[in-house]
């Protein structure tokens, strides 16, 4: 089953469409990532998921319930966690939650039991009795996530979590994010931290200008890519561009960067093996005191999709 559906959705401000006809599924269970450079409309189409923005075109549907004619179920099945606190500053943690659990009518000794272990969770027990409008920042990040995990909802939506946050709470963060996917719900993220949609997200999403250009299992996005990375130490310095363009495989070798005179970033297809650098090397007469191949990771690819198609 799909936890989310967006069906040819658009929005246009004038005549900036920040979202064009953008068509996609997120699967019930996975832990999707929505990457995208500024702009792109990562924002846009969350806020739009979260009946927080009114499509010029097109559908979105959480958990099967279109998010304007099924409002109410679908704002049940969804929790979002918004970059910013909106919310009265005179209220205490416990009466914030309290209150939001009212909203999805929520009450009872089970929902302040549900209340207790989010605090504790995200480290808010002993802050629980203090108005919101006395917490720094990153506490006040910590009520956003519980206050978007009050109903317990199926999909959770976290944009940009780890915007300016110290180690402790993204650590705090990633920890509560993977129980909560294992517990079976479903993630949607959006972060410009490629390092971390990498290691969290099964599938990603890119989007450019309002469209989306790749949408993906990471590993499979991440093993499309051409390209690797070598690093080399020379044991004397030596002019390893030109030698390069000497050598005959040349047309897979894409970029030459000399990070000292003996130590060196080399682009190149990886088609290119090992043996065959080893084999050129010696042909050459260049003496090696180190190599070191890196395969591509999603930043590479991120940069080599949203270059191609600017
Ligand atoms: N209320 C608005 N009025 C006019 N234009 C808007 C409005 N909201 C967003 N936009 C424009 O829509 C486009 C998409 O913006 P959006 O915030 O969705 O991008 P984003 O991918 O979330 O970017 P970022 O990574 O910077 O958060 C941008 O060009 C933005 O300026």
């Amino acid at each position: 089953m799909n936890a989310v559906e967006f069906i040819n959705l658009s929005k246009h401000y004038g005549e900036l469409k920040a979202l064009d006809d953008v068509s996609f599924n997120v699967e019930q269970g996975q832990f999707f990532g929505l990457l995208g450079p500024n702009g792109a409309g990562k924002s846009t189409l969350i806020n739009t998921m979260a009946g927080l923005v009114k499509a010029t075109a097109g559908h979105v549907k959480v958990m099967g319930y279109d998010v304007v004619a099924d409002a109410t179920a679908a704002r049940r099945a969804l929790g979002l966690v918004p970059q910013e606190l909106i919310a009265d500053p005179f209220f205490n943690i416990r009466q914030l939650l309290t209150l939001q659990s009212g909203y999805f009518g929520l009450r009872g000794a089970k929902q302040q039991a549900w209340i207790d272990e989010l605090l504790a969770r995200l480290s808010l027990t002993d802050k629980a009795g203090v108005d919101t409008q006395q917490l720094s920042g990153g506490m006040k990040r910590r009520v956003l996530i519980a206050m978007a995990l009050v109903h317990r909802p199926q999909v959770i939506v976290l944009d940009e979590p780890t915007a300016g946050v110290d180690v402790d709470l993204r650590r705090t963060l990633w920890q509560f994010a993977k129980e909560l996917h294992q517990q079976g719900h479903t993630i949607i993220l959006t972060t410009h931290y490629l390092e971390e949609a990498e290691s969290l997200c099964d599938s990603v999403g890119i989007m450019q200008k309002g469209q989306l250009i790749a949408l993906e299992k990471t590993q499979d996005l991440i093993a499309r890519h051409p390209y690797r990375h070598l690093q080399l130490e020379l044991e004397q310095p030596a002019e390893l561009a030109g030698l390069l363009q000497q050598a005959d495989f040349a047309a897979d070798v894409f970029e030459v960067q000399g990070l000292s005179p003996v130590k060196f970033k080399i682009k190149l297809s990886k088609s290119i093996t090992t043996a065959q650098l080893l084999a050129w090397a010696q042909q050459q007469g260049v003496a090696l005191a180190d190599i070191r191949l890196q395969d591509a990771k999603l930043e590479d690819v991120f940069l080599n999709i949203t270059e191609s198609t600017s």
